[in-house]
């Protein structure tokens, strides 16, 4: 088992080992003052691990209900929310009563957003079943719903009080959506850790733990730096501008991970046509990307993605903060004219 402490707003611990499903309830007890917990989860995961979280959450005293979603990003809505909330309040929870994400970054994101706004905030924990939830959206206190005009356009900074990271929950998995979260695992790879992006050359599954620590320890640190993205914390952005401008332009048929692919392929391209990256590394990232089966070109236009990057949250009046890939481990942040944005993007089509 290991642990990674987060020294954020709020202090807490992320575990990530076999288990954790079974020892939840006694974690909960031991660190929160809840009477009830609401397991959030989606209508895959409810069957698969719903009933041993249940069971350990009952055993550690808790009362416990569920609230299910129907799996996938359209999920991640406005009326999921509101529905949430209204499910807490009905079953009358307290702030110190908790909610459990159990799932993908959908469930978690939509559950950190409730937590964070039920009674101006609850007690919250993440235990996430995808890579993607275990690498990145279970850790750092983004929550978020998407909004008609876009991506993850409402949300908060919320940390969650503990997250539990059962690694075997991780082996129900498809190769296609655990793909998805080996996109995020790039990127860290490439902002931050080149020895992180060559262990992605050999086979991962032995070495899970080990990258899903390494990918948390590079996020703590970044979030302890920044939490609240003033800064360096737009760096975990990288691939993100064209990412969420492919999702929101295919109506979200297009998944994250596959989306930060795209959008990591089409800046590393760019970059290098602009001579900001030179041409190994570039070639690297797409050549990792298309090893790891994620797609590295997207038929939208430069002017649909463009037109989409500018709902984004790294717009700021005339300028956005573009994430610039320039070797294997180092990316630097570009304030951009948002007239320019279009011309980079045809770049790296
Ligand atoms: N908050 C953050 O910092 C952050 C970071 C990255 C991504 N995100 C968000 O996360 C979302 C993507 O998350 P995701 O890729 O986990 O998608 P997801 O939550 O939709 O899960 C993908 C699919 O896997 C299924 N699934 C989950 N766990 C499973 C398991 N153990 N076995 C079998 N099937 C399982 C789900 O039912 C779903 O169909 C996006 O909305 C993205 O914006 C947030
Ligand atoms: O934690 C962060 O900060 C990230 O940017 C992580 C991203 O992988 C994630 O997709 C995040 O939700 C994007 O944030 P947004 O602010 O661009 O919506
Ligand atoms: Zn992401």
């Amino acid at each position: 088992m290991k642990t990674i402490t987060v020294n954020a707003s709020k202090k807490y611990d992320i575990l990530i080992g076999p288990g954790l499903l079974d020892g939840a309830g006694g974690y909960a007890r031991k660190l929160l003052k809840s009477t009830a917990a609401a397991v959030v989860t989606d209508d895959n995961v409810a069957p698969l691990y719903g009933d041993r979280l249940t069971a350990s959450l009952l055993d550690a005293g808790l009362r416990v209900v569920r609230f299910v979603i129907k799996n996938g990003e359209s999920s991640k809505n406005a009326e999921n929310y509101i529905a949430l909330l209204n499910f807490l309040a009905a079953e009358r929870f307290t702030r110190d009563d908790v909610i459990v994400a159990l799932g993908g970054g959908v469930a978690g994101d939509l559950a950190g957003f409730a937590a964070s706004t039920y009674m101006r905030g609850m007690r919250f924990i993440q235990m996430p079943t995808t890579l993607l939830a275990a690498v990145d959206s279970s850790v750092g206190g983004k929550t978020a719903i998407d909004l008609t005009s876009g991506k993850n356009l409402a949300g908060t900074f919320f940390q969650p009080d503990l997250v539990l990271c059962d690694v075997s929950s991780l082996a129900s998995l498809s190769p296609d959506v655990f793909a998805d979260g080996t996109a995020e695992v790039v990127k860290y790879g490439v902002i931050a850790d080149g020895e992180l992006f060559e262990l992605l050359k050999a086979p991962i599954m032995p070495q899970l733990t080990e990258i899903i620590a390494r990918c948390v320890a590079i996020k703590r640190d970044v979030v302890e730096a920044d939490e609240t993205e003033t800064g360096p914390r737009k760096l975990l952005n990288f691939g993100h501008t064209v990412a969420h401008a492919v999702e929101a332009c295919s109506d979200y048929s297009i998944s994250h991970g596959k989306a930060v692919a795209v959008g990591m392929a089409v800046f590393a391209r760019a970059a290098f046509k602009s001579g900001l990256c030179g041409e190994a590394a570039c070639r690297d990232i797409i050549d990792m990307i298309r090893k790891l089966g994620l797609p590295a070109e997207t038929d939208f236009t430069a002017a649909q993605l463009a037109r989409a990057a500018l709902s984004d949250k790294k717009r700021s009046g005339g300028t956005i903060t573009l994430v610039i890939p320039k070797s294997i481990g180092t990316c630097v942040l570009q304030e951009t004219p948002v007239d320019a944005l279009e011309h980079f993007i045809a770049l790296g089509l």
